[in-house]
């Protein structure tokens, strides 16, 4: 039996856009717009200035690069084997909406060089129909102009990323989780992981804490962990809250960071680790809250809310 071939409205789409960050209307836009062509290539405009003062403009934890903007789209879209992905370099053009003549020229040396000819591009902005007519003469198609199926905006997201985080793509997520540790001993080390469970999200275990801190305080000949179980049981952590962020719920939490472990390396073999030193000056926990920085004496509940209080100015 012969399966009928359903032919595209059209052969080559084009989609423009800053995708900072990428989020589910983009998407939206997207999957939409590839249900009506053959290929469709996606231009993600990139412009150093601009891109900087959106990120002092916004809320964002960290500025997106081009690498990330890119590989969110990448990700995103790994398994559609006819969306084609290309990076414009805007650089020198007036910013939209004051540059459309010099802009597309730069489109169109872009889209020579790849061999692409357009039959049609897609946006959600009505007001730019007119002039992606005037300069490429291929039709436009407008999805979602009033943003009734996906109520989103990047802007919104810049504005504020936690409150909008069910729109970011799945992909996008990782980049803006943050990273708290919560360093004590006893009740406190339930800190953690009580507040993974407030915030839906993960936490990251490291069963050699309790061993190492045994080590610390029995000043006993013998040792059961040397210098290279330290290095392992480090990077065995990198791994994990690597692991973890890729499904966190906007927040991981883990009970060390590497400037502690660091520092009981350095107690316990009295000299520095240059790997662990290395460790703890390049990763970068958002909130790192040590028991005995606290103020004493607090009951367990005045520790919880102190420390509660602290992860939510996180996501403000
Ligand atoms: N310099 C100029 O004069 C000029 C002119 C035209 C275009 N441009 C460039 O084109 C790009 C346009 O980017 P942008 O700001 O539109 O990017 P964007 O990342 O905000 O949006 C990308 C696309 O998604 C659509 N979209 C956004 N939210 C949506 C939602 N909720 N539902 C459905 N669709 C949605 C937008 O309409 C756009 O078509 C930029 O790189 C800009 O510099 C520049």
């Amino acid at each position: 039996m012969s399966v009928a071939v359903m032919s595209s409205k059209y052969k080559v789409g084009l989609i423009f856009g800053k995708f900072y960050p990428l989020h589910r209307g983009h998407v939206y836009l997207i999957e939409k717009a590839v249900s009506e062509v053959d290929e469709l290539h996606i231009f993600l405009g990139c412009e150093a200035l601009r891109d900087k003062q959106l990120f002092n403009k916004s809320r964002l934890p960290k500025q997106p690069q081009v690498s990330d903007r890119f590989s969110w789209l990448k990700t995103t879209f790994k398994d559609r084997h006819n969306i084609h992905i290309h990076i414009l370099d805007e650089a020198g053009i007036d910013f939209y909406p004051n540059g459309w003549q010099d802009w597309s020229y730069r489109v169109k040396q872009l889209l020579a060089e790849h061999k692409i000819t357009p039959d049609v591009i897609f946006t959600s902005e009505a007001q730019d129909v007119k002039n992606h007519k005037y300069y490429f003469g291929c039709s436009v198609s407008i999805v979602d102009a009033d943003r009734h199926f996906m109520d989103i905006s990047a802007t919104k997201i810049r504005e504020n990323p936690y409150k909008n985080w069910s729109f970011i793509t799945q992909s996008a997520k990782p980049f803006f989780v943050k990273k708290v540790a919560i360093i004590g001993q006893n009740r406190f080390r339930d800190l953690p992981i009580q507040l993974a469970n407030i915030y839906n999200t993960q936490y990251v275990s490291n069963g050699y804490i309790n061993y190492i801190e045994r080590e610390i305080s029995i000043h006993h000949n013998k040792r059961y962990l040397n210098k290279f179980d330290y290095i392992k049981i480090a990077m065995l952590h990198v791994e994990r809250l690597a692991k973890a962020v890729e499904t966190a719920n906007k927040l991981v939490f883990t009970s060390i960071d590497f400037e502690t472990l660091a520092r009981y390396y350095n107690q316990i073999f009295e000299k520095e680790c240059d790997v662990l030193n290395a460790l703890k000056n390049s990763y970068q926990f958002d909130l790192v809250i040590n028991e005995k920085d606290l103020k004493q004496k607090c009951s367990q509940l005045e520790y919880f809310e102190t420390v509660l209080k602290k992860v939510e100015a996180l996501l403000i």
